[in-house]
């Protein structure tokens, strides 16, 4: 079976800093997928070659068995993956749910124009974009934010907003970076009901995250990361279970 996404001896050098180092894994469809490892470890910059913001300098990257290497994140968004970021990308000044319908062409680019002149073609659209993101909104509990400024929202909120605008373009693979960062037990319960709900859904998950209450319970498997290599990969509970991990977490 092909597998969804595929790393292979994945390398990163910022000048002499090497971020990440011979990085291989393979994620099946339908996994939830975590990448975990101490500060510095390199989690983003992997997410960000897989993602196509950064170009690895060696190894390669397999969506659905096609090369990435030459593919911009909106192309790769048409494939079927999206992300969320650390810091997130809610425009503040805008509606809840102008954001998840921005987030669509913002992911996919394609209609962006179409989206900013709102030509004839938009406009009978709208009344369907503007229903499909009412759904999403509900779908990750923020239905009843739909016309709410952004500004006036929790960060909670605002965290599965930025869920939703990544939901919108419709993937087959999210990856989500840090989503439980800042969020209060509540929020993180919230969270992993929804990131639950996603995979249920048959979208696979990659997230990175620190939260290891959240990482063990929701995970079919782990990869930790110190200083930009491949310190162990596995179920939660064989990871869990490593003298490498305990001794780089221990030592952290
Ligand atoms: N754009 C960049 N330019 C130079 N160095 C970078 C850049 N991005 C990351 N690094 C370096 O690469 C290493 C890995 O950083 P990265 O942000 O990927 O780690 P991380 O595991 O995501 O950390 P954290 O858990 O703190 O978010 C660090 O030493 C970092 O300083």
């Amino acid at each position: 079976m092909t597998a969804l996404v595929e790393v292979k001896g994945l390398d990163k050098a910022f000048g002499g800093v090497h971020a990440v180092e011979g990085v291989s894994f393979a994620v099946e469809a339908g996994q939830v997928y975590s990448v975990i490892g101490p500060n510095g470890a390199g989690k983003t910059t992997l997410f960000n070659m897989i993602t196509g913001l950064y170009t690895p300098t060696k190894g390669e990257i397999l969506l659905n068995g096609e090369s990435t290497a030459k593919l911009e994140p909106n192309q790769l968004a048409e494939r079927g993956m999206c992300r969320t970021f650390q810091q997130m990308q809610i425009c503040m000044n805008m509606t809840a749910i102008e954001n998840v319908m921005l987030g669509r062409h913002l992911q996919l680019r394609s209609s962006l124009f179409t989206t900013l002149f709102r030509l004839p073609s938009l406009r009978r659209n709208e009344t369907d974009a503007r229903k499909r993101a009412a759904d999403l909104m509900e779908y990750v509990g923020c239905g009843e934010y739909l016309d709410t400024e952004a500004s006036a929202m929790s960060y909670g909120a605002l965290k599965r907003l930025e869920i939703a605008r990544a939901l919108a373009a419709e993937p087959k693979v999210i990856l989500l970076d840090e989503p439980a960062a800042g969020l209060n037990a509540t929020e993180t319960s919230a969270l992993e009901a929804l990131i639950r709900k996603i995979a249920d859904q048959g979208i696979t998950v990659m997230l990175v995250e620190h939260d290891m209450k959240l990482v063990m319970g929701i995970s079919d498997r782990l990869l930790v990361l110190n200083y930009g290599r491949v310190l162990a990969e596995g179920a939660p509970e064989e990871v869990r279970q490593n003298p490498d991990v305990i001794a780089a977490y221990l030592g952290g």
